[in-house]
């Protein structure tokens, strides 16, 4: 018996061989159902989301391991017509990521027909030369069979129209998780062979300060509408364990500022009497707890930088 041990040993040299590692990321228009199928691909959270468009600003990563690859997923904003200077650095941002990523999956959702926007984008990406381009129909949950039937068609047309010829056209739903291992097969099959790129379960490499100021963007855009999602930016000043703590009892102090345009935005993310910036705290210091691993005190200031998103200096000081 014991002289069969060495036959069932793996070597780790032919065990490198057929594993595949690389970037993918997700385009598709604002609301298309990008973070959540990240979300839903990694099986934890990482990248936010809301049901207000526009609200993913970073590059966020989420990875994704199997026992024979390594999936790297970049979310990137929506590529949409500039209005601004912000605008155009995320244009620019998304096409800089198409550029890197071994493969692209754009999103279509399903309650939506094929549009102009989305036909815009097809346009652009069928300029990716022979980078393999996947469709993806999200959001299936909500459509009949018929509906989506029409919607795949219609998503073929808008290849051919531009002269792209998709890798897969995969329906999905993130919500039900109907397809998303379907998926995450096809996206992995267009990865070059490699050796993992990060150490075994990782989910993401983004820095704690960008995770924490993500945590703290969603709560403060928790029901309130309007523009206020696009002048919101938030900072991350420091993260520092507090000195002489008790044995057993560690404290991290986490400090914050949340910059908004105009005095009246202010108002609104405070409330009444501060009730909402408290709201805003309780629910992000909880999150930031999970984040750290330990006991945090979170220090929250919400500061006006008049038209921030149009001014190049203050731009790069906020980090765009
Ligand atoms: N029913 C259903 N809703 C979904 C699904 N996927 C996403 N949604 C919803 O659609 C909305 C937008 O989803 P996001 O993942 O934030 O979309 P996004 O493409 O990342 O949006 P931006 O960050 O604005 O570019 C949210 O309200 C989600 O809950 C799905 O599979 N089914």
């Amino acid at each position: 018996m014991g002289d069969d041990i060495t036959d069932t040993e793996t070597d780790p040299t032919e065990e490198a061989v057929g594993f595949r590692s690389g970037f993918a990321c997700f385009v598709g228009r604002p609301n298309a159902g990008k973070s959540t199928l990240t979300n839903a691909l990694v099986g934890d959270k990482i990248a936010i989301t809301s049901s207000k468009p526009q609200t993913t600003r970073h590059a966020i990563r989420g990875l994704v391991h199997t026992p024979d690859a390594q999936l790297v997923l970049v979310d990137t904003p929506g590529l949409h017509r500039p209005r601004n200077t912000l605008g155009e650095r995320l244009n620019d941002l998304v096409r800089a990521t198409w550029t890197d990523v071994d493969t692209v999956a754009m999103c279509f959702p399903s309650d939506q027909k094929v549009g102009p926007g989305d036909k815009y984008l097809v346009k652009e990406l069928a300029g990716l030369r022979r980078k393999p381009v996947l469709a993806v129909a999200t959001k299936t949950d909500l459509v009949s069979p018929d509906r989506l039937a029409q919607h795949l068609m219609a998503i073929h047309a808008a290849g051919e129209e531009a002269g792209l010829r998709w890798q897969d056209i995969v329906p999905v739903s993130a919500v039900d998780g109907s397809q998303v291992e379907l998926l995450r097969d096809l996206l992995i099959a267009t990865l070059p062979q490699g050796s993992p790129l990060y150490p075994d379960g990782q989910l993401t490499d983004e820095p704690a300060e960008t995770l924490v100021a993500e945590v703290i963007r969603e709560a403060a855009l928790e029901g309130v509408r309007d523009e206020l999602p696009h002048s919101l930016a938030v900072v991350v000043d420091e993260i520092v364990p507090r000195e002489d703590r008790p044995e057993g009892k560690p404290l991290t102090d986490v400090r914050v500022n949340v910059y908004v345009e105009r005095d009246s935005q202010k108002g609104i993310i405070i409330g009444k009497q501060g009730v909402r910036l408290r709201e805003i705290g309780a629910t992000s210091r909880r999150q930031i707890e999970k984040i750290l691993g330990v006991p945090v005190y979170l220090d929250l200031h919400v500061k006006v930088a008049k038209d921030w998103q149009r001014d190049p200096k203050q731009l790069r000081k906020l980090g765009f």
